[in-house]
């Protein structure tokens, strides 16, 4: 690197840690790997550590929302379980156990403290519909104007597969986008992203992303290593994608360093937030946080109007449909080659588009009735990649 480009990358950086130290609003997110003993049990000094910390910034006038993990990991141990379950209903089952534990512990050292800790399930439904999305974002902000310390987890018992965060990463992302804070710390076990395997003696330390572009040739691993976490590091530079395309700063370091993050000391990784317009959460799900159920094959004329025009998907211009998908669900919009150019929510099962394909809306609506009138996937649900 050239010594100008240095000294920009370094102002950059130095902008970004004083943005994150001068937040009026912070998302939190720390992570089971960070929680637990390597036995499974909830480890209470490290709960300890880290309000002591949430705590120390809440006198400095900054507000703080917890997205916490590791109900599923707390809940392992009192139902004898060794490791984590791999079947959704048991995970369900710890996590129902796990979560009442967990919050007690948050609420016993927040009162320690003189603040009260206010638990917040939300699913992914939650974030993408308007009226859920306005609900959890009163609540959330009543919660701050109170002086309450908000404790967010995923809604474990009701997320089924196709509609689940799995991870908290992704989540908090969406929260921290929801309540327009300033800045996202996403804590783990690792004090920073780093170009190889982390227990790699020849990888070194990112200390700033400033876009896409920066991740190029980077080994990002998709599982941790003590098997209590999820997504690895996959997810926390998902989330980290979302929260800076939604104008946040992202900082990923260790949980020992999180006051040194918070106070934006020269720890951890760095995503810088971009500039550029604000998604909505629904674009920046689509986009980032969600695969497709099963794609539809668009002719060059489709590509033409979805990609360049913004318009809704017709079924006029569709020329396959693969995979089993129903009405709501995300599915990827193709090219006749299978490059995937955008994802949207699709308004028909998956056993219903044959019979459309090709077919002009008023044809639809004429021969089957008006409701076949409604676009394939509306413009308004779909995002170009
Ligand atoms: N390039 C990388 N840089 C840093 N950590 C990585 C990388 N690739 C994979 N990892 C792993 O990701 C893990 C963190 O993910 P995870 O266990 O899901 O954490 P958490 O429970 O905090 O969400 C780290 O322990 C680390 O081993
Ligand atoms: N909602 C789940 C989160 C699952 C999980 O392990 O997430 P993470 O540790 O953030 O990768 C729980 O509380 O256990």
């Amino acid at each position: 690197m050239h010594s100008a480009e240095l000294e920009q990358t370094g102002s950059a950086e130095a902008a970004g840690r004083a943005a994150v130290a001068s937040a009026r609003r912070v998302v939190v997110k720390v992570g089971s790997s960070s929680l637990t003993t390597p036995d499974g049990r909830i480890d209470s000094g490290r709960i300890r550590d880290l309000v002591e910390v949430l705590a120390a910034r809440r006198t400095l006038g900054q507000e703080v929302i917890l997205v916490s993990s590791g109900a599923v990991a707390a809940g392992m141990t009192p139902l004898g379980m060794a490791r984590r379950p791999r079947d959704l209903a048991s995970q369900q089952a710890a996590a129902s156990v796990g979560q009442g534990l967990l919050l007690a512990a948050y609420t016993a050292e927040l009162a320690e403290r003189g603040l009260n800790a206010a638990q917040v399930l939300l699913t992914v439904e939650d974030m993408m519909r308007r009226v859920q999305h306005r609900n959890a974002q009163r609540t959330l902000r009543r919660l701050l104007d109170i002086g309450a310390v908000p404790v967010v987890n995923e809604n474990d018992t009701v997320a089924t597969h196709e509609l689940r965060f799995g991870d908290n990463d992704r989540l908090a992302a969406l929260v921290a986008h929801l309540m327009r804070a300033d800045a996202l710390i996403l804590l783990s076990d690792v004090d920073a992203l780093y170009d190889g395997n982390p227990s790699d003696p020849g990888s070194s330390v990112v200390s700033l992303v400033r876009g896409p572009g920066d991740l190029d040739g980077i080994d990002i691993g998709s599982s941790g290593r003590r098997g209590v976490g999820t997504g690895g590091m996959v997810t926390k530079v998902a989330s980290a994608r979302i929260a800076t395309e939604a104008g946040v700063h992202t900082m990923l370091t260790s949980a020992a360093n999180a006051r040194a993050a918070l106070a934006g000391e020269r720890v951890g990784t760095l995503f810088a937030a971009g500039g550029g317009r604000r998604p909505s959460a629904r674009q920046l799900w689509l986009a980032h946080a969600t695969a497709g159920r099963g794609s539809l094959v668009l002719d060059p004329g489709a590509v033409e109007a979805v990609a360049r025009e913004k318009a809704s998907l017709l079924p006029a211009g569709v020329v396959r449909v693969t995979g089993e998908f129903s009405a709501g669900d995300p599915v990827d919009l193709c090219d006749e080659q299978g490059v995937v150019i955008a994802r949207g929510l699709v308004n028909y099962d998956a056993a219903e588009v044959p019979d459309l394909m090709g077919r002009s809306t008023r044809w639809l609506a004429r021969e089957l009735g008006p409701s076949y009138e409604r676009e394939l996937v509306h413009r308004d649900d779909l995002v170009v990649l």
